[in-house]
């Protein structure tokens, strides 16, 4: 297989946990990773210095040169982007990341039989640990699969969807991760009122969060766990009571539905 060029449009936060992700575990079977943002040269200049990509201000020369274009810029300015890229599209592999952009929405806007995908990661890519949905769209061959796949397995687990579960597991794998960070900051916060440090609460609350997370990679399912830390009538049992009169299942129902309604709205 021919090693594939990466041109990525939008340098922000996602773009750059992926290109990290794939910097640290692919680069043995990517040609060449080009990152472009349209304004910001001296965060491109970062990125290339910290992780050796290459750099443009302008994407649009660099279509040519791209096996696969990925969309790393907000949804609301995908239309703009795409109207400009698709005369110069000419087979290559289009993905977006962005949040309530399936593949039907590119296939509309690019030439009739461009490959395109979606992946709907996580800023875990950066260490190698997103938790990535995915959709091939109708064009995708088995060619453009390997590279789907390259790219995925660069930034962690992967899980192929439908483009409507994408759209309703956004909140899930996409956005829980800054819900379960702020479940971190104020377990951080109660753990600072008894007399530790920043830097102690951060390592208690860190190494707990990070055991359950092993706990429940090895295959343990969540009530289970639950009920294993739940002495009957004991102390955590009378802080989960707290959870059910706070209504806690509702707001994080409730905060799934939001995220999922404004993603879906977001093009
Ligand atoms: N941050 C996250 O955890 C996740 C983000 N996403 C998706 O990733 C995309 C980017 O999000 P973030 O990196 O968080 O945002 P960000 O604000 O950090 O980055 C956005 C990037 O797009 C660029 N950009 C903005 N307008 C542009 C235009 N007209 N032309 C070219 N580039 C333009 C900006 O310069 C910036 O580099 C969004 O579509 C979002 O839905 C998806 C999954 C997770
Ligand atoms: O906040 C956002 O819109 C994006 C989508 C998923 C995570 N971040």
């Amino acid at each position: 297989m021919k090693k594939p060029t990466i041109l990525f449009i939008g340098a922000g936060r996602m773009a750059e946990a992926i290109f990290a992700g794939l910097v640290k575990n692919s680069m043995d079977h990517i040609q060449e990773i080009i990152v472009s943002n349209r304004s910001d040269r001296e965060r491109l200049q970062s990125m290339e210095k910290k992780h050796g990509v290459s750099i443009t201000t302008d994407w649009k020369p660099e279509v040519k040169l791209a096996d696969v274009i990925l969309l790393a810029m907000p949804p609301g300015v995908h239309s703009q982007i795409l109207e400009e890229m698709s005369p110069l599209v000419k087979g290559q592999f289009v993905i977006t990341v962005a949040a309530g952009i399936g593949p039907s929405d590119l296939e509309q806007r690019l030439p009739e039989g461009t490959p395109v995908a979606w992946i709907m990661p996580n800023t875990a890519a950066d260490k190698g640990e997103s938790m990535s949905l995915y959709a091939p769209g109708k064009n995708v061959e088995e060619k453009h699969m390997r590279i789907l796949q390259l790219i995925l397995d660069g930034i962690g687990e992967s899980e192929k969807l439908t483009e409507e579960q994408v759209h309703d597991l956004t909140a899930i794998t996409g956005s829980a991760p800054a819900f379960l960070y702020r479940f971190v900051e104020l377990l951080e916060n109660a753990a600072t009122e008894h007399g530790i440090s920043r830097e102690q609460a951060k390592k208690l609350v860190g190494q707990m969060v990070y055991g359950s997370a092993v706990m429940l990679k090895a295959g343990s399912d969540a009530k289970e766990l639950r009920e294993q830390v739940t002495s009957p009538g004991g102390a955590t049992a009378a802080g989960l009571d707290v959870f059910s009169e706070y209504q806690f299942e509702k707001i994080v129902s409730e905060a799934v539905k939001a995220t999922n309604k404004k993603a879906r709205e977001g093009h």
